[in-house]
């Protein structure tokens, strides 16, 4: 599969979180109305971590999006109970689901029953994938319209972890893990492929705990699990503060926009 990105890394800069989010909220209202318009629906697939927050906080009070028309997923799961204080499902709830109307039966979460099983339970939701996306011979994977992602201080992003064999997987299209160096150890992941099939990726990070690998990221050409993500036909977006941007340097990235 060629893996190169169809167009410039866009890098949006935000004094701060609140500016951030509001930017955000920009992006993905925009992206939503768009896909609504073209084919009835928005599908989304949401990180954990300090993005579910960074993303509601102004959306989730946004009239105009018409979230009855969302599809989610999960960019990643940890294999844990939907009520559990380290599922991502729960944060996303808390921050966003229970705010905003997007029906229940389009909330695609890990099958609470299967936590205990990684595997059985990443073939489940690729189980759940095939019944939203259609897919065409020549493109075997589901194409999101928008993948929102984090990225951890190792460079991780969804539950695909620096050196780990399933940076590797290029068939299938959701994988499990039972050693994540992050805890905790058992999750569910969307792989390559499908995060480089989506019409939109973006990646958020704020905060100067993100500069170094920032820096690292955007600035030296590199193998780093974030740095795998390059849509083969859609765009790739950084919303990031000036905190975690402090450090950015390359030309390549020198066009730094404010939305
Ligand atoms: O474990 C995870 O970490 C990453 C990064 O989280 P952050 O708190 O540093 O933003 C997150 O994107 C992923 O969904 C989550 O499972």
């Amino acid at each position: 599969m060629p893996l190169h990105a169809a167009g410039p890394t866009q890098i949006f800069t935000f004094p701060d979180v609140p500016a951030l989010s509001q930017g955000l909220d920009t992006y993905v209202a925009k992206l939503s109305d768009e896909a609504i318009r073209r084919h009835g629906k928005f599908t989304v697939a949401i990180s954990g971590g300090s993005l579910p927050k960074q993303l509601a906080a102004v959306l989730k009070h946004n009239k105009s999006v018409d979230f009855s028309n969302w599809i989610v997923y999960f960019a990643d799961e940890r294999c844990v109970p939907l009520d559990h204080e380290d599922s991502n499902y729960l944060l996303a709830k808390t921050e966003l689901f229970d705010h905003v109307d997007i029906p229940q039966e389009n909330i695609h979460t890990i099958d609470n029953d299967l936590v205990s099983d990684p595997e059985e339970a990443a073939e489940d939701y690729i189980s759940q994938l095939a019944k939203t996306f259609a897919t065409k011979d020549s493109v075997r994977f589901p194409v999101f319209d928008l993948i929102l992602l984090g990225v951890g201080p190792d460079g991780h992003t969804c539950s695909l972890f620096p050196g780990h064999p399933l940076l590797k997987e290029m068939t299938s299209w959701c994988a499990y893990i039972t050693d994540s160096p992050k805890p905790p150890s058992e999750r569910i992941t969307l792989t390559f492929p499908v995060l480089n099939h989506a019409h939109h990726v973006a990646f958020v990070a704020a905060g100067a705990g993100k500069q170094d690998m920032l820096h690292q990221l955007l600035d030296a050409p590199g193998h780093l699990p974030a740095q795998m993500v390059k849509p083969v036909t859609g765009t790739l977006s950084w919303f990031v503060d000036d905190a975690a941007a402090a450090k950015i340097t390359s030309a390549t990235y020198k066009g730094l926009e404010r939305l």
